[in-house]
Order: C-alpha cells, then structure tokens, then sequence
C-alpha cells in the first residue's frame, strides 16, 4: 500500500529526515517510536503531504502511485487519513458538519454523489456509539474549549466516518484517560481490515497492548534505526532508548 524509499525532508532548511525506507501493506499495524525530536510528526506529516515540509530525496509511492507531488488534499481524498498532534479549532462548524462536508468533498473527488442525508446520520450514529460518543459532543464547535481527550477522540471519530486506506494516529494515547484509550483502541481494532492499514505513532507501549502492531520501528536522527515485533516496545519501556544510541554510534 505504502512504498517509501530513502526519503529525506527539511523544514525550513533543517534537515530533519534522513533516509527514511517504510512498507506498509494492507492489513498491517506500524507502530513508529523514538525519542522525542527524532522525527516522528515530520515523517507522519512528511506521507500526509503537509506543505511546510520539504522532500528533498527519495519516493513515496502510495497504491502504486507516486504521491510526492500530490497536495494534502489529494492524498486524503485517495484515502491517506493523518490524525494531528495539535488539532485546529473551528468556532462555529460543529464536529458533525465538518465531518458531513469532508466526507462529501471525498465523495467528490473521487466521482461519487453525495451521501443520502439518512445514509449520513446512520453512519454518524454506527460510529458514535462505537467510540461511545455522546450526541451533545457532536454539536459542538470543532475542537472549541475540547478537552485533550475529547480532541483524539474526535480526531478517532473522524477516522471512523472516512474509512481511510491508510491511517497514521499521531500520539493517539497522548491526553487520553485510561478509559479513553481502550474505547479509542477499541474503535480503532473495530476498523481494522485486511483493506486498511494502521500506523500508529506513540511513547509508550500501554497503548500497543490495546493496538497490537506486526511491525515496531525506532526513527532516531531521522531514521529508522531498528525494527521488531511488539517486544521491542516491549524492550524499549524496559531499557529506554540509550541503548539503541549507542548501538547507532558504533555503527
Ligand atoms: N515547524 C518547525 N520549525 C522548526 N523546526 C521544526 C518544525 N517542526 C519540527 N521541527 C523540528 O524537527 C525535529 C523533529 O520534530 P518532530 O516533531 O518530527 O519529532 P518527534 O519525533 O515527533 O518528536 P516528539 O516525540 O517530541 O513529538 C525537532 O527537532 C523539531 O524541533
């Protein structure tokens, strides 16, 4: 699904990504840890096609399909989903109304009508109560005075509603409460496919227990250093980062 080779991306002439190689297929679970600073929203934002990040080197090819000239929009409409570390707020265009018209301007560019009103609210209902969503939260302002949690939770909710191919959580378990994050772990199992793949970005390993990832990567300096099974999160709760460092420095 997810093909990158040797990327390398500056933000503001800082190189920040430095030979970055990931495979993502259907079906499968990344998850991408590090140490703070090492690099892990840039490559997240670096897939999404955000702009102030510059892709210097390398392929990003995405179903087949070289994605590194596309706009951010046009990779979320060909189904790449990126939750936000920081979301935005948008006073006055309620957590359902964005949802409706993003989900329409998916339809859109893909060359299909847009959803029933019926179809829409069933739809908005099934993944409401799947993330157990209270119906007042949903006419709310987007992300207005939302709490940390409130604000993955309705980024896991926006998940929910578009079906993407591909989506990369950054720091979903970041302001979750416990109970939080095995409803947001919960939603995210239920909507993982042999269609879909998941790449989650997180610190710790109490969230890779509810999400159980095939793959665990360490990006340190810009690149992915090692790579395991979910005993190296394991590992790395255990024993901390230094040890791949100093492994890395003796290369
Ligand atoms: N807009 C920006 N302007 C300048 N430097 C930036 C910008 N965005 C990221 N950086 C720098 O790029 C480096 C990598 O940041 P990034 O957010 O990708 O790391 P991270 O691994 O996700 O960190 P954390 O675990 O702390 O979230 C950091 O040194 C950061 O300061």
């Amino acid at each position: 699904m997810l093909k990158i080779k040797n990327i390398h991306a500056n933000i503001e002439s800082k190189k920040i990504l430095r030979g970055i190689n990931l495979e993502v297929n259907k079906g499968e679970v990344h998850a991408i840890m590090g140490p703070n600073g090492s690099g892990k929203s840039t490559l997240a934002s670096v897939i999404a096609g955000r702009e102030e990040y510059d892709l210097t080197k390398g392929e990003m090819l995405f179903e087949g399909e070289d994605i590194s000239e596309m706009d951010a929009e046009e990779r979320a409409h060909k189904g790449i989903f990126l939750s936000f570390q920081y979301p935005i707020e948008i006073p006055g265009v309620s957590v359902t109304n964005f949802i409706k018209t993003a989900i329409n301007e998916t339809r859109k560019a893909n060359g299909q009508e847009e959803m029933k009103a019926n179809q829409m609210l069933k739809l908005i209902r099934e993944k409401s109560e799947l993330l157990e969503i209270d119906r007042k939260f949903l006419s709310r302002s987007l992300n207005e005075g939302f709490s940390g949690g409130e604000k993955k939770r309705n980024e896991i909710f926006q998940m929910a509603m578009l079906e993407p191919k591909l989506a990369i959580l950054d720091e979903t378990d970041s302001g979750l409460d416990i109970d939080a994050l095995r409803i947001v772990a919960n939603g995210v199992n239920k909507l993982r496919s042999e269609d879909n793949a998941v790449v989650v970005i997180t610190h710790y390993q109490r969230l890779l227990e509810y999400i159980v990832p095939d793959y665990v990567h360490v990006l340190y300096d810009g690149k992915i250093v090692k790579s395991g099974t979910k005993d190296l999160a394991l590992e790395l709760e255990e024993k901390g980062y230094d040890w791949i460092k100093q492994e890395v420095s003796s290369l």
